[in-house]
């Protein structure tokens, strides 16, 4: 804002007004941002762990038939969620909560699972005792709060502060992460801002049923396609010459997340965290499913949610990179080892650039692989 408009609206006072495009006064200085924000909490981390998340299965830990099947699914996801929020109705939100706790504490998530929490969203009656309890009962077990209707980062400032004072009052010895949901029209457009609101951001992943919901989107959906939403080929050229307007013409269905999901990883990327495709609520539509978290993963997304342990597979065979691509990926560094240059492969150029993309495969593939012993194989024999 210019000085003569900051007079002309009353706030002359401050010459150097704060105008909307700068989003520093809702930043700490760069030198405290890594400082706890609680006396006795620990040490934020500097870098997100980059830990194999390809998918999020979601289990109600009220239901008694989905929590006996935890243990099992230890080892098999990447990431098991306790769910506490929407799908968990109001009288069954302590138990969720309770049962949470209970499986927390007496299973043993190995090495390669990690356990995460969806907690009520931050003006419900429950989430103040949902951060409470888990966080002081068992905040060395959780890897990562889901936090519901991210609306913006002054919601990831209240959840920073808030885990900082219960962490140090649990004792919690490393700090726990923090996952927003993307599901509001006001969180979409602040989602820079929230993928950097503080050095807990973990990662953010698509809502689409509230988003639709909140946005007025015309889809009742959860999640995937829709076929209103496509492109048509012009009408062929009749006997006269003109357009025949009544023939038979091609559509294709187009993806109605794809801005979504495409300034998500954008968001994330640049704030060194990483996006994930939400739900996908067909659940007996296995292969439109798997086309989704496909889409999702071209797109930069590291993993997708699974509401049912069939989606699990799918999640597992879409976020791994292919034999194929990591074969080619392969060539491509044995051919430039330093990165640098331009050659011939297949008939194609490869130079600096494309190197680069060969790495984000090899490198995924390397992570992967070095929890997977089956995936470590087909990548051997690739
Ligand atoms: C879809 C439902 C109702 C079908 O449940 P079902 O019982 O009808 O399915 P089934 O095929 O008959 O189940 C077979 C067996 O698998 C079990 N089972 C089934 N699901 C699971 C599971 N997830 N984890 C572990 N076990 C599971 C189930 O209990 C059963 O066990 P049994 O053989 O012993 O009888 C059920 O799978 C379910 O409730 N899934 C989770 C739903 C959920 O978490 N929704 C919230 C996330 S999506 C969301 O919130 C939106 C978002 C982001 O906020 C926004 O876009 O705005
Ligand atoms: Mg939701």
């Amino acid at each position: 804002m210019s000085r003569t408009r900051a007079a002309l609206l009353g706030c002359g006072r401050y010459p150097y007004a704060v105008s909307r495009e700068d989003s520093s006064h809702h930043m700490r200085s760069a030198k405290d941002f890594f400082a706890p924000l609680a006396v006795g909490a620990p040490t934020p981390v500097t870098e997100v762990p980059a830990r194999p998340s390809r998918m999020i299965h979601f289990f109600d830990p009220s239901n008694p038939k989905m929590a006996a099947k935890v243990p099992d699914m230890v080892g098999v996801s990447d990431v098991l969620l306790g769910n506490l929020e929407d799908a968990v109705v109001a009288d069954k939100k302590e138990a969720a909560r309770e049962g949470l706790v209970t499986i927390a504490k007496e299973t043993d998530f190995g090495e390669h699972t990690q356990l995460w929490t969806r907690i009520n969203s931050l003006d419900s009656p429950w989430v103040l005792d949902d951060l409470t309890r888990l966080v002081t009962e068992v905040g060395d077990t959780l890897d990562v709060i889901m936090v519901p209707k991210v609306q913006g980062p002054e919601d990831i400032h209240y959840i920073d502060r808030i885990l900082a004072q219960l962490e140090a009052k649990g004792g919690v010895q490393r700090p726990i992460l923090v996952h927003a949901i993307l599901e509001t029209a006001r969180g979409m457009a602040n989602v820079e801002e929230i993928a950097g609101a503080s050095p807990r951001m973990q990662g953010i992943s698509l809502g689409p049923a509230d988003l639709a919901a909140d946005r007025r989107m015309k889809t009742t959906r959860v999640g995937g396609g829709h076929p209103g939403y496509l492109v048509r080929q012009d009408p062929a050229k009749g006997a006269d010459g003109a357009p025949d307007y009544q023939g038979e013409r091609p559509v294709f269905q187009q993806d109605l997340w794809h801005y979504t999901i495409a300034r998500m990883v954008d968001a994330c990327a640049m704030h060194g965290i990483f996006p994930f495709y939400g739900p996908f609520g067909d659940i007996k539509d296995t292969v439109a499913c798997e086309d989704q978290f496909r889409n999702a993963f071209l797109l930069g997304c590291v993993g997708a949610w699974s509401l049912h342990p069939v989606q699990i597979e799918i999640a597992k065979k879409v976020f791994s990179p292919s034999a194929e691509d990591v074969a080619h990926a392969r060539r491509v560094k044995e051919a430039m080892p330093d990165g640098r240059g331009a050659v011939m492969i297949d008939g194609k150029m490869e130079d600096d650039a494309s190197w680069k993309q060969c790495m984000v495969v090899l490198e995924l593939a390397e992570r992967l692989s070095a929890n997977d012993p089956e995936l470590a194989k087909m990548y051997e024999e690739a």
